[in-house]
């Protein structure tokens, strides 16, 4: 059989040495190690000593060493050489091999990088072979080999040559690497800064890598018209964020539409949605153009779309997929050109599950769904929330509030079930509470978080609480003598319910009913407020849901109200 020339595979040592320096390749991510890891394996397996790779510095044009093992800092410091120069220089200019098997009779010899004197006295060679990419020399791969009788000097060299190959293949995978990281990291800058100037831009504050995620993919949703759905708690700032997607893409100049599912009784969603002809159900007296047909070359938002039942879901799933839509009491379909956005504060899946929601329609939704973080997961966003909230309470009310440190802390302790509306809520009563120095103390939050704890859940905030009389109530209540001095309140769990309710009792009674969250919600009932149900009963004629809805309140809670008001 034929042997191969140089190379004595059949050597195990040697057999070794190629396998484990072709794994090297795998680590070409890491250079420094990869090739130390082979120069290290030819210098104790194969004798030969002090490896560098040298390499062609790209501003000055002189050769230097990249990578080494055996060498000194101040060997590789003195390891520069113009091309051409030296036995180095030479290889890398001609492209062609080089043995010295003597340094001591070898003029172009320079004993530049390593000292004669660091060198045993006996025989020392020097072997060079060039690094090659696509035919073109890239480097230098060097050794000096100290006395070995037992090996040829040729055979060296036929294993260089292919060490020299694999350190090709490393320099050409890592520099592959280091391009894709760089193209990634300038993509991901530039996402970033289009993320943070589009939030800004459209009033959206914050610049957590949690935002920006979300902003990367509304970034990302503009110039399309692919549906959207907004996922996050409430008051996570869907609603924010489907008017910057309609503001931020082609359709800015067409309408936005919003239509909150759950606001409007079942009966009426159909014709706010789709619109009605005349006379195509009782009271139709003249033509109506739904929500779907105003909204024409623009932007829908359907937000809380899990609240819509499961007849409207059907004419919903077929406009998506006609793109028409007919109105009540008409045959002819109308096309239209939307971009439908949708949100729910609830899990759709379970909704899906539950029998609640279609699964055809649910799948037709979530296209692109974009997920909002809630703001406890908005590390640093509270801090830079509140101050744009305080800011924006204190223009509101000529006011000069301030946080005192604590206050801040206390802030971005707090888990903020109620998100940014709760954040937001909370620093505009703050600023009407805070005490004569204009000072917001964290136990003034805490009060007043307390206070708020129950209502939160349900998303809204009742008038009363709101209310100028309220606040002047509050004011009297609270300031200052009942809040301890000196002392921070931890901001988890809030104490409930909070004694001082009882001595609004005047002017409210605060009555218990079991949310679906938690144990216990406090609701305030005013003391008018059966005047305030029974006018809007008669304004809606008897209907409840409707009633409900003109008070801003959910069917349950109105439902509620009349019971505990014995109406
Ligand atoms: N990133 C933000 N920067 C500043 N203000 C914000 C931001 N996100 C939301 N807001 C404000 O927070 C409040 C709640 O936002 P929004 O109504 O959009 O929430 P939502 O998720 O639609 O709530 P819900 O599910 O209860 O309808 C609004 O006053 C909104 O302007």
């Amino acid at each position: 059989m034929k042997k191969v020339e140089h190379l004595d595979i059949a050597n195990h040592t040697e057999y070794v040495v190629i396998k484990e320096a072709a794994e090297q390749i795998e680590n070409a991510y890491d250079p420094d190690k990869a090739i130390r890891t082979i120069l290290s394996l030819i210098s104790r397996q194969m004798g030969l000593n002090r490896g560098r790779i040298l390499l062609q510095d790209g501003d000055t044009g002189y050769l230097h060493t990249a990578y080494s093992y055996g060498l000194t800092a101040d060997e590789i410091s003195r390891s520069r050489f113009a091309i051409s120069e030296g036995i180095s220089g030479k290889v890398m200019y001609t492209g062609t091999p080089t043995i010295v098997s003597d340094i001591d009779k070898e003029d172009d010899y320079l004993f530049r990088t390593v000292d004669r004197s660091t060198l045993p006295e006996g025989k020392v060679s020097f072997i060079a072979t060039p690094i090659t990419r696509n035919n073109i020399v890239i480097g230098v791969l060097a050794v000096n080999r100290l006395a070995n009788p037992r090996r040829s000097l040729d055979k060296d060299l036929g294993l260089l040559k292919l060490i020299a190959l694999f350190i090709s293949e490393i320099l050409a995978v890592n520099a592959m690497i280091q391009r894709q990281t760089q193209i990634l990291k300038e993509e991901n800058e530039q996402l970033r800064s289009m993320a943070l100037g589009q939030g800004s831009q459209y009033g959206i504050i914050g610049e957590s890598p949690a935002l920006m995620a979300a902003l990367n993919k509304v970034g990302r949703a503009t110039n399309t018209s692919v549906t959207v759905m907004l996922q996050g708690e409430s008051g996570t700032g869907k609603e924010r964020f489907s008017r910057m997607l309609h503001l931020a893409s082609h359709r800015k100049d067409g309408p936005f539409i919003a239509i909150n599912c759950s606001a409007i009784p079942e009966d009426l969603l159909e014709s706010e949605l789709f619109g009605h002809e005349k006379g195509a159900f009782t009271g139709a007296i003249q033509a109506k153009q739904g929500k779907m047909e105003l909204a024409h070359h623009g932007t829908l938002f359907l937000d809380e779309i899990g609240d819509m039942d499961l007849g409207l879901q059907a004419k919903l799933l077929r406009v998506l997929e006609d793109r028409t839509i007919t109105r009540i009491g008409a045959t002819k379909p109308i096309p239209i050109d939307i971009r439908i956005i949708v949100a729910s504060h609830k899990d759709l899946h379970e909704q899906v599950n539950n029998g609640a929601f279609r699964l055809d329609l649910f799948y037709r939704l979530n296209v692109f769904p974009i997920e909002l973080p809630p703001l406890r997961e908005r590390e640093g966003d509270i801090r830079l929330l509140a101050r744009h909230f305080l800011n924006q309470a204190n223009q509101e009310y000529s006011a000069s509030a301030i946080f005192d440190p604590e206050a801040m802390a206390f802030l971005e302790r707090y888990d903020w079930p109620g998100n940014i509306r709760q954040l937001e809520n909370i620093i505009k009563r703050a600023v009407l509470l805070a005490d004569k120095n204009r000072l917001i103390s964290s136990k003034l939050i805490n009060h007043i978080i307390s206070e708020e704890r129950g209502i939160v859940r349900g998303g809204t905030t009742p008038a009363a609480v709101t209310q100028p009389a309220f606040v002047a109530t509050h004011i009297e209540n609270v300031q200052p003598a009942t809040i301890p001095q000196n002392v921070v309140p931890s901001p988890q769990p809030i104490a409930a319910p909070a004694p001082q309710l009882e001595s609004y009792a005047t002017h409210e009674f605060v009555d218990p009913i079991p949310g679906p969250d938690e144990k216990r919600a406090y609701w305030k009932v005013s003391e008018n407020e059966k005047e305030r149900l029974q006018q809007a009963l008669e304004m809606a004629r008897g209907n409840k849901t409707r009633a409900a809805l003109l008070l801003n309140m959910t069917p349950r809670q109105f439902n509620y109200r009349l019971q505990k008001l014995g109406m």
